[in-house]
This record gives C-alpha cells, sequence and structure tokens, in this order.
C-alpha cells in the first residue's frame, strides 16, 4: 500500500534526499519548505507520517507538534534537528515526537524511523510531561552523545531498569540524575548510595534498612535506602562491587518488588526506579563467578554505554567552555580559551574523563590570572595535574597500583574509596579549599608515624626507610605533630 509522507525543511537538499530514498521505497512524498505548508496538508487531513525538522522560517517544528497531536492524535511525526541537545531530545519526545533524530542523521536510521511508523500508525503515543528548565544538564553534541540522548529521551518518562556503563568520570552519575529531574518521579528523593564506599558487611542493612537488634551496634530500627527513595530513584553506583549476598537480596527484590529489612519478617513494597552504574566488565565479573548472572540481566534491561572522553575528542571545546563558564557564575573572573588551547587539550588522553577536564579547568580558574588562557597555559595546567592527580581527579580503580597493601585492596582503592565517599558526602557540593594539603597530611601522618613505629623510633633509620632527609622528617614530625617514642 502507499503511504503518504510529509517532509517540512527549509533545506533544499534535505527535502531532495528524503524525497528521492522514500519515493525509491514506493511511498508517496510532499515536501514543503515551511511549517504553514506542513500545518495545511495535515489539516486537510493528509500524509500517514510526518518528518520535520525543529527550525523553520515561520514556526519551530516542536511547537507545532502539540497542534498535530491535537488535531490528528494517530499521525506519527518524526522530528529532525542540528539543535543537537539533550533538552532537544526531551522535547521531541515529550511532546509526542514517535522520534527524534539528530542532523546530520544516517538515511538508514531515518527509513527504519518512518517504517516503524507505518507499521505502528494508529496506535496512541504513551502520555508525556516533563521539566522544560532552560539548563543543559548534559554538555556535548558527538554522535556517541547522540546517541545518549535520543535513548535518554526515551527513557526519561518510563520506570525502566538502567545499567549505565562507563569508566571513571564519564558521567554516570549526572545520567542518572538527568532520568530522574526529567521523569514523572522528579518530586520524589533521588537517592544514590555507591557501593566501593560502603564496609561489605554493611551493604544490606545499608540498602534494605534493619530492625532493632538485627546485628551488634542496631540499637534502633534503621530505614534504609530502598525505603528512603521511595517513590522516587534510587542510584547503586559501583554496582560491580556490591557482594554475592547483597546481590541475592537485590534480584529478589527485583523479582517480587519487595524487600525486608535485615532481622526483620515483614516485607516491605519497593516502589523506586533503579538506576546502576559501573566502570567494570560485568560480563568478565558473570565469568569469573564474582557477579549473578539472573542479576545482570535484570538491571540491564536498557544498557546505556558512556563513552570515554578521548573517543569524542569534538566535545571537549564545548565541555571545557561549560566548566570555565560554571567558575564565572560562582563569582571567578571571566576566562576563554584560544584555539591552541582547545588543540593542546584534544591532544591530552583524559584518563579521568569529564571529571579531570572539569578539575583542570577550575584549578585554571583559580590559579591562573590570565584572561585568555593558551596552550601553555594548559601544559603547565596538565603539568601541575600530573603531580597531584590522585587527590583531584581519581585514577581508574583497577589500575595498577604501585603499593600493596595486604588484603584484598591496593593502597590507592583504599584511598580512592576513601575520597569517593567523602566528595559523595557533599552531595554535589566542593568540600572546603585546601584539600590537597589535608588529604597528604591524612597520608603522611600515618606514614611517618608507623615508619617510625617500624624502625622503633629510630629517626635515622626511619628518614632512611621513607628515603627523607633526616632534617626534613624532623619537620615533618614537628609539623604533623607526632611524637616519636624510642624503643617502641
Ligand atoms: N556530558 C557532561 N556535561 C557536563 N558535565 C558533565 C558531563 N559528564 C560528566 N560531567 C561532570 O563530570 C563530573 C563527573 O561526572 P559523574 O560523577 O557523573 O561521573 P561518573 O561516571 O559517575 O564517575 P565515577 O564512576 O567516578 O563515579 C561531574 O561533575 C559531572 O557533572
Amino acid at each position: 500500500m502507499t503511504s503518504t509522507i510529509l517532509v517540512a525543511d527549509d533545506d533544499r537538499a534535505i527535502r531532495l534526499v528524503l524525497s528521492q530514498a522514500l519515493s525509491q521505497l514506493g511511498h508517496d512524498v510532499r515536501a514543503a519548505s515551511d511549517a504553514a505548508t506542513l500545518w495545511n496538508w495535515i489539516e486537510r487531513g493528509e500524509g500517514d507520517v510526518v518528518i520535520t525538522d525543529v527550525v523553520m522560517p515561520d514556526e519551530n517544528g516542536l511547537d507545532l507538534i502539540p497542534r498535530i497531536k491535537t488535531q490528528r492524535p494517530d499521525l506519527p511525526i518524526i522530528v529532525m534537528s542540528a539543535q543537537n541537545t539533550l533538552l532537544t531530545a526531551i522535547r521531541a519526545t515529550e511532546r509526542g515526537a514517535f522520534e527524534y533524530l539528530p542532523k546530520p542523521f544516517d538515511l538508514r536510521a531515518l527509513i527504519g524511523a518512518v517504517e516503524r511508523a507505518l507499521s505502528q500508525a494508529g496506535q496512541p503515543a504513551p502520555e508525556t510531561g516533563t521539566a522544560e528548565g532552560e539548563v543543559l544538564p548534559l554538555i556535548g553534541r558527538s554522535p556517541a552523545m547522540q546517541e545518549i540522548y535520543r535513548v535518554l529521551a526515551r527513557l526519561v518518562n518510563t520506570d525502566m531498569t538502567t545499567l549505565i556503563h562507563g569508566e571513571s568520570g564519564t558521567g554516570k552519575e549526572l545520567v542518572a540524575r538527568v532520568l530522574h529531574d526529567f521523569g514523572r518521579r522528579k518530586e520524589m528523593p533521588f537517592i544514590a548510595i555507591n557501593m566501593a564506599a560502603i564496609p561489605r558487611d554493611l551493604i544490606e542493612s545499608e540498602l534494605f534498612g534493619h530492625e532493632k537488634g538485627a546485628f551488634t551496634g542496631a540499637v534502633s530500627r534503621g530505614s534504609g535506602r530502598f525505603e528512603q527513595a521511595s517513590g522516587g530513584t534510587l542510584f547503586l553506583d559501583e554496582i560491580g562491587d556490591m557482594p554475592l549476598e547483597a546481590q541475592t537480596r537485590l534480584l529478589r527484590v527485583l523479582q517480587t518488588g519487595e524487600f525486608t529489612p535485615v532481622g526483620g519478617r515483614q516485607t516491605i513494597k519497593a516502589d523506586v526506579r533503579i538506576i546502576a552504574a559501573t566502570h567494570r566488565d560485568l560480563r568478565q565479573m558473570i565469568k569469573q563467578g564474582s557477579f549473578r548472572e539472573d542479576l545482570f540481566y535484570r538491571l540491564n534491561v536498557v544498557p546505556l554505554k558512556l563513552p570515554p572522553l578521548r573517543e569524542r575528542l569534538e566535545d571537549i571545546a564545548d565541555l571545557a567552555r561549560h566548566f570555565l563558564h560554571q567558575t564565572e557564575q560562582e563569582g571567578m573572573p571571566a576566562k576563554h580559551l584560544d584555539t591552541n588551547a582547545i588543540a593542546e587539550l584534544k591532544r591530552h588522553d583524559w584518563p579521568g574523563n569529564v571529571r579531570e577536564l572539569e578539575n583542570l579547568m577550575r584549578r585554571i580558574a583559580v590559579l591562573y590570572s590570565e584572561t585568555l588562557i593558551d596552550a601553555r597555559i594548559i601544559t603547565s595546567a596538565l603539568a601541575d595535574q600530573d603531580l597531584g592527580v590522585t587527590a583531584v581527579s581519581l585514577p581508574e580503580p583497577n589500575r595498577p597500583a604501585e603499593l600493596l597493601a595486604p588484603g584484598e585492596e591496593t593502597l590507592g582503592q583504599s584511598v580512592e574509596r576513601h575520597l569517593r565517599a567523602y566528595f559523595l558526602a557533599h552531595e554535589g557540593r566542593l568540600p572546603a579549599a585546601g584539600l590537597y594539603d589535608r588529604v597528604l597530611q591524612e597520608v603522611e601522618r600515618p606514614l611517618i608515624s608507623l615508619s617510625l613505629d617500624a624502625t622503633r623510633g629510630n629517626q635515622i633509620k626511619a628518614a632512611d626507610l621513607l628515603g627523607l632527609n633526616r632534617n626534613t622528617l624532623r619537620k615533618k614530625l614537628r609539623e604533623l605533630d607526632i611524637q616519636p617514642s624510642r624503643g617502641k
């Protein structure tokens, strides 16, 4: 059966390409260069599918959607746009577009969308309605991010369990927040819990709560994150670090929709949307027996893979400007990046991903007085960062650390776990300035004091062990107020 496809785009080339491709498939194509013509056809009851651009000379295509929906609720609308932001994707979807395609689009993707639209025509789109903020929560227009926006726009108004995968600092938590803030649970709490930051034996009570007397120290009943997130979203960060017993319990909640507090008998209904995230290869962990396969499939209903920053270099300039602008809004003087600075940023490998870039821009805003940032400043700020990278930009947790502490964790991992919890406790705000020195002191104190213990208080031997000059060690002892006691 021949279907009629209505196309509206002020770009002649696009009208031509679409007309040719769709006519070849046997469709009848009518193409207009403005919204008014398209509207005329729709009012007259013509067309089986609409493909419309957003920015047209007479009207914004997004504003047309609600009118079309009122007049012809069953007519599927495919929106194409060069304004490739998350908000365009979300707005198109929330107003009832059948599909959103960022420009430039792959013709096959468009044809696929038309075919799906035709096969589903006549079925009303689900009711939607989300926030209309002007803020752009996610920055980046790379094809990889476009794909994320498309999936997010489809996901926001569902309760589907989502698993976000990506290296540290790629924006997993931010994406989880977007899903919450733009979804129908937005008025209810968003609760995040980081499995790597909580002692393993406390995870179950943190998640599900506990009854009084459930374990030593449980002096009263305590609510867990599932209860606190009720009606809202529960973000399970670093799900790969969840112990197997807790995984079994979580799986049961996902299967039954109910949970039982530790030491309790009564079940409680779990009304939460679950979003999980990990930087680990869960499939590999399944093979090794450290992650439950059945839980993986329950969580991985909709997978989202956030690309590392080095694979979307085209986003770096926008992100860097965005972070500089943020510091400006916090009262720092305005700064701009010149083209060489951007080129220099693109040369870096970004092991800490967007977080590393954010920290770099913040450091530049604070430490450099120049208004125009050039390549030299970038190089120097990146070099500073290499000296203190663990304090500000956290390394990938599974990167081999030099110092192996006995037990499961390397020293670097346990410090990182601690720092993560510390940052997490600030709930999106920044801790007080001077963090670098504070963190180093925290590490320095036990290092020096334990080295002195190991050498039975002998400062000469301790200095040798540490590889410090003896005077430097004495100075440190004074600064850190450590009392060396001989012959311990
Ligand atoms: N696309 C983006 N646009 C703007 N800011 C971003 C973007 N992606 C990440 N960020 C910022 O980068 C920082 C790190 O992001 P986030 O904490 O979400 O990463 P993550 O993947 O959860 O990291 P981790 O695995 O280490 O917990 C945050 O300050 C976040 O706001």
